[in-house]
């Protein structure tokens, strides 16, 4: 077992982490534990219940858009070497939102996505003011867990399941240096981590069988967002939400917020009605939220031991996961830039 490097958390989070320390040839020396692994589902586990995939949802601050940047420009890499065996496709995406988004936000945007194009006014849907079109990255969350599972097993990284009842106990062997908190949501309670800034965003969503809906079509308010994802290489499902729900922990779906889904995500897409085949289910997720951001951040401990925190991704661990992984990772071997 490979203790000298240990990762805790199964999410899209620790499996970055992981994927890019095999890249160094690291693999054979890494041991990931967690509560929950690819192929369980949880309302403590949040990575299988995203849409998912890269939009401009996230912040404004300069590190989220030097993650979400680095992240797009490695997502190339990831697609080109994994696929869609790994479920990952390029789709179209048009987003709209009913406030002016941040200039530096979409300067960003523009600076590397190739064919990005702000939606003249006279196309925009009623009740929003601004839009963009661009080629983006999805991924069927659930299935690109479980092959980066496998993936990484197959490179020589142990998993294992347990419950830590306290962040010491990641330390497996008096040869662990390193630590990696991946817990997400987890990282509330995670005695010796309970980090009080981390809440949910609770987000309620449909998965309908819709193989025509090629092309993700997103809309963001001040305190809701509706989105129609397709899940690349799942028999034609489409993920449709949503909901943004500050501080709310629970894991239940409700009938009235599966219809108030149906009537938002058929106002943004009004052919979607007739290209639904089949409901399929209604699922809760919370994203790991955090007051002030993320935390990636190094700890030393007194005796030696290193503990690097990377928790916090909110909305957005897949698509700004990978450049927040290689913070981290700089972070443990003490170098400074992404
Ligand atoms: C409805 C919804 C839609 C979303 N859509 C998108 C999207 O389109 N694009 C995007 O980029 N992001 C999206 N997200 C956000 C994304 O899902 C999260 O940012 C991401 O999954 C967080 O990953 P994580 O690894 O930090 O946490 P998690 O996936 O929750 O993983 C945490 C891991 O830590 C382990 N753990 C925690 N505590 C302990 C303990 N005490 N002992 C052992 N193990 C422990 C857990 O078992 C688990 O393995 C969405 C989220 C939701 C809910």
């Amino acid at each position: 077992m490979g203790n000298k490097t240990v990762i805790v958390g199964a999410g899209i989070i620790g499996m970055y982490t992981a994927l890019q320390l095999a890249g160094r040839g690291e693999a054979k020396n890494i041991t990931i534990i967690g509560e929950y692994l690819p192929g369980d589902s949880s309302i403590k586990y949040t990575s299988p219940w995203a849409g998912g995939n890269f939009s401009a949802i996230s912040g404004n601050d300069d590190d989220t858009l030097e993650f979400d940047k680095v992240s797009f420009f490695h997502l190339r890499g990831l697609f080109d070497r994994f696929g869609l065996e790994a479920g990952l496709k390029m789709l179209p995406s048009t987003e709209y939102w009913d406030f002016l988004p941040e200039k530096k936000k979409i300067d960003s945007l523009m600076s590397y996505i190739p064919d990005l194009c702000i939606i003249p006014k006279s196309d925009l849907i009623p009740g929003t003011v601004f839009g963009v079109k661009y080629t983006t990255y999805n991924f069927n969350c659930p299935r690109f867990l479980e092959f980066l599972y496998r993936h990484l097993q197959s490179q020589g990284v142990t998993f294992l399941r347990k419950k830590l009842a306290h962040i010491s106990e990641a330390w497996i062997s008096p040869c662990t240096k390193t630590v990696y908190n991946c817990s997400g949501i987890g990282a509330r309670h995670l005695p010796g981590i309970e980090d009080q800034k981390v809440y949910p965003t609770r987000g309620q969503i449909a998965i309908v069988r819709a193989p025509e809906v090629q092309e993700n079509r997103m809309r963001w308010g001040i305190d809701y967002a509706t989105y129609i994802i397709p899940r690349p290489n799942s028999n034609g499902n489409v993920v449709l939400g949503g909901f943004l729900q500050k501080g709310n922990w629970s894991s239940d779906t409700y009938s009235y917020e599966r219809e108030d889904i149906f009537e938002r995500t058929a106002a943004l897409m009004p052919e979607l009605k007739t290209k639904i085949k089949e409901v399929l289910r209604e699922a809760a997720g919370l994203r790991p939220s955090r007051e002030g951001g993320v935390r990636i951040e190094r700890e030393d401990l007194s005796d030696g031991r290193v503990i690097i925190h990377n928790y916090g991704a909110s909305g957005t661990g897949y698509q700004s996961g990978f450049g927040m992984s290689m913070r981290a990772i700089n972070l443990a071997t003490n170098q400074s830039k992404l």
